[in-house]
């Protein structure tokens, strides 16, 4: 990068932190998009002038909304909800809901801003968003539940539909939620859309939409495995969390003959030499759909560990899947991975790698897949659910599972034909496909191709 970009590109940070105060996580993801974007655009007036940037990282809108609800003991609880609405040109806002104590607008709007380059990446017409509440659902009963999702959506009704913006599930909202959710929007409206994916199959689902998510992160690292004539069979890997994401892609991973030694949650992670096969990943995903301790495997399962309070990156392996939440992999995490001789790093979670352990990662020739591109198979499998829905029909699960891979294999060239040949490893000679950089460079052209064509709107 020039000097003269590298001064606008903190000019426009400069702005970003002004307009967004407090908010850490949002600032973060806008600016490892805007490191590659401003590389791409130096030479190219046209985007710059139309400041196609300064618009994706300005939302089109974001709701917020209180949600009352009563817990079994009939006491009357508040809480805020959010839908962000980042930027439909090429569809309409898509994007998972997260309750979880954690969220606020901040974690939102980074969601819904890394959604819109994902989902662009798909290849498929949709927009990006993001929402949620600071609603914890671990604890409640079923009930308790009901009702605030309920409630949830007599507000969020008002701000979506399936041409306008189609939420699915994130962290803490599974099949239970969505149920709930669907039910009150089809009770409100009395009418029967594809308004939200994820879905059971009996009332409207797709077949592999549950699995999409993790089974495309590994899809995602065989393809970068392959450029360096490398397969997952006989490799290790550790994963982080236990929840959707986690146990799919350690169930696809074991499947195609690697280890999984370590799964974790935000008490501690186990730790197994022998090996979490797919029957033990059964076990885990029982247990913690029953509301059980993860800590409980030690006991289940001879030779394997917890560890308490800790995360799994110091376990030697070749490959770390970070499969939980934001930042939950930071420098130390990655220097770990190092000095292990870890051979890629391929996120499912959103963003769950810091800024400095990425580019750490990167800088030792570590394969690096960022989560807009490794994990965007949940999505896309959305998306096709979203044209069974419109069609009125349901395909059948072998074809989904071919659409899934031929997609991850599209995102994957994508990143390659972007980021070939470039990344912080180069400046020693050890060039290898910057995944970061072909990501967000082929995940904004899309986007801003489109907005070229609308004008200044
Ligand atoms: N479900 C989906 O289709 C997609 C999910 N993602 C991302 O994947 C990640 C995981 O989501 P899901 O598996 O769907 O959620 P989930 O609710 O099924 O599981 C979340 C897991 O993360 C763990 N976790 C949450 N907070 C943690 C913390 N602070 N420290 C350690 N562990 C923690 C939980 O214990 C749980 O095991 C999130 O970043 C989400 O945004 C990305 C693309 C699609
Ligand atoms: O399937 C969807 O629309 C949501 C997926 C999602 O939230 C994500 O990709 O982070």
């Amino acid at each position: 990068m020039t000097d003269a970009n590298q001064s606008d590109l903190k000019t426009f940070m400069e702005g970003v932190r002004k307009r967004n105060p407090h908010q850490d996580e949002f600032v973060q993801a806008v600016e490892e998009v805007a490191e590659n974007v401003f590389d791409f655009v130096a030479d190219k007036p046209e985007y710059q002038e139309a400041e196609i940037l300064r618009r994706i990282a300005e939302p089109d809108r974001i709701v917020s909304f209180r949600v009352c609800w009563q817990d079994d003991d009939g006491n009357v609880r508040v809480e805020r909800g959010w839908r962000v609405q980042n930027n439909n040109a090429i569809g309409p806002y898509k994007g998972g809901l997260r309750f979880h104590e954690s969220v606020n607008e901040s974690v939102l709007k980074f969601l819904a801003f890394e959604q819109t380059f994902k989902n662009a990446l798909t290849g498929l017409p949709l927009g990006g968003g993001k929402g949620g509440s600071n609603f914890n659902p671990k604890g409640k009963s079923d009930r308790e539940i009901m009702r605030f999702c309920q409630s949830f959506m007599t507000e969020l009704y008002r701000h979506i539909g399936p041409d306008v913006d189609v939420p699915a599930g994130d962290i803490g909202v599974g099949p239970r939620e969505i149920g709930f959710l669907f039910g009150q929007y089809k009770r409100i409206r009395n009418e029967w859309h594809g308004v939200l994916t994820g879905k059971g199959l009996e009332y409207g689902g797709s077949p592999v939409r549950t699995e999409s998510t993790g089974y495309g992160v590994v899809y995602f690292l065989r393809e970068m495995l392959r450029e360096s004539d490398q397969d997952i069979e006989g490799m290790t890997a550790v994963i982080s969390g236990a929840g959707n994401v986690a146990t799919h892609a350690a169930e696809k991973f074991a499947e195609l003959g690697g280890k999984v030694l370590t799964l974790s949650d935000s008490k501690g992670f186990i730790h197994d030499p022998d090996g979490i096969d797919t029957e033990k990943v059964a076990w885990v995903r029982e247990q913690k759909s029953s509301g059980g301790s993860l800590a409980d495997y030690a006991d289940e399962f001879s030779g394997s560990e917890w560890h308490e309070g800790d995360k799994p990156w110091s376990v030697d392996c070749d490959i770390a899947l970070p499969c939980a939440t934001q930042n939950e992999l930071d420098e130390d995490a990655a220097k770990s991975l190092i000095d292990n001789d870890v051979i890629a790093v391929c996120e499912g979670a959103n963003m769950p790698s810091t800024a400095d352990a990425s580019h750490a990662l990167r800088s030792n020739g570590v394969l690096f897949g960022p989560g807009k591109a490794a994990n965007a198979g949940g999505v896309a499998v959305s998306g096709l659910e979203m044209s069974q829905n419109a069609g009125r029909r349901t395909w059948s699960e072998d074809r989904l599972q071919e659409e899934l891979c031929d997609i991850m294999k599209g995102i994957h060239e994508t990143c390659a034909e972007h980021g070939e040949g470039s990344g912080p490893a180069c400046e020693d000679g050890d060039c290898k496909v910057d995944y970061v950089k072909g990501a967000n460079v082929g995940g904004f052209k899309k986007v801003a191709d489109a907005m070229l064509a609308f004008g200044v709107v």
